[in-house]
């Protein structure tokens, strides 16, 4: 067998055609969305995630607003810029790149965003709505990798409800939020959450009908552990440097032997990633508009 393709920079161009419409009505009105992004030190991956924002907003039409701290930025720098981005209303969501450098205490920072602005979906408050299931007076931006894999699944047709689903890793952007998703009455799945101090991974994926691999350990899903015919999101993505040419590679937590099995795949580059960035784009529209009334 091999594996469909979840195609993930296809329908991450499908999606970004629908909000470019939905921002030219904005902008027809004076409202054109703006799109923050908060980014600290060098890290080449994350530089990388950023300018691919920024790219998104130009193709789109949204505004964008990218403010970059040097690695030695102080916990006041980092919180000053935040509170810049608050203030500032061309800024109608933005989000802070993590991970922040290890002397910069990640929890503050989040604290700080508006949580009408956080586009990301992480701050506390909108956490916290996504469990009590608050949609009223106003519905919280989903996280956006979360918001991904049920956006990528379902352009796909494949339903979830009844499925099981296993999700490896328990990391803040996608593993700990994610279940929250697939466990609502309109989803419907049964999530099991795997991690580092799971005992025996590979009989809870291969119990699976649906995997999420989103622990950022390259190749941990192989395809002896997949059951014929499931369904794999590769969602964890590395970089990988060759120690004899030094150059980078992105690997994602499957192992490409994986398509050999299963029914669906998302490759990684191409899968979720792109998914990722359009849902950050679309999180940005549906509060500009929700702001415009
Ligand atoms: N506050 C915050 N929000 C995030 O959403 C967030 C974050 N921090 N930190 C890091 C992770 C990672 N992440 C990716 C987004 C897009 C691609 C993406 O578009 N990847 C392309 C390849 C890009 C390339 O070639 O460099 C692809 O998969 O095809 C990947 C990874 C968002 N994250």
């Amino acid at each position: 067998m091999t594996a469909r393709v979840l195609d993930g920079r296809a329908t991450a161009a499908t999606i970004k055609a629908e909000l470019a419409e939905r921002v030219a009505a904005l902008s027809a009105r004076g409202r054109t969305p703006g799109l923050g992004t908060v980014l600290v030190g060098e890290d080449p991956g994350s530089r990388a995630y950023v300018s691919g924002k920024h790219r998104d907003c130009a193709e789109v039409g949204i505004a964008s607003i990218r403010v970059d701290l040097p690695a030695t930025a102080s916990q006041a720098d980092v919180e000053a810029a935040v509170a810049r981005l608050n203030a500032d209303p061309a800024c109608t969501g933005y989000i802070v790149q993590l991970p922040l450098p290890a002397a910069v205490d990640t929890n503050a920072v989040l604290e700080l965003i508006d949580p009408g602005k956080d586009a990301d979906g992480l701050h506390p408050t909108n956490l916290g709505r996504l469990v009590l299931r608050v949609k009223e007076p106003v519905t919280s931006p989903l996280p956006c990798t979360p918001r991904a894999v049920l956006e990528l699944l379902a352009r796909h047709g494949i339903d979830l409800a009844g499925k099981d689903v296993c999700v490896v890793g328990r990391g803040t952007t996608v593993g700990r939020s994610i279940g929250l998703l697939l466990t609502r009455k309109d989803v419907n799945a049964t999530v099991t959450l795997t991690h580092t101090g799971t005992a025996d991974l590979a009989q809870h994926v291969r119990a699976a009908d649906v995997v999420v691999a989103a622990a950022g350990q390259p190749g941990i899903i192989t395809a002896d552990m997949v059951r014929p015919g499931a369904v794999v999101l590769d969602v964890g993505v590395s970089r990988v440097v060759d120690p004899a040419t030094g150059k980078a590679t992105l690997r994602g937590d499957v192992d490409p032997a994986v398509a050999d099995v299963a029914a669906w795949l998302s490759p990684n580059p191409g899968g979720v990633g792109p998914m990722t960035r359009a849902m950050l784009l679309a999180n940005v529209v549906d509060t500009a508009e929700r702001l415009a009334g």
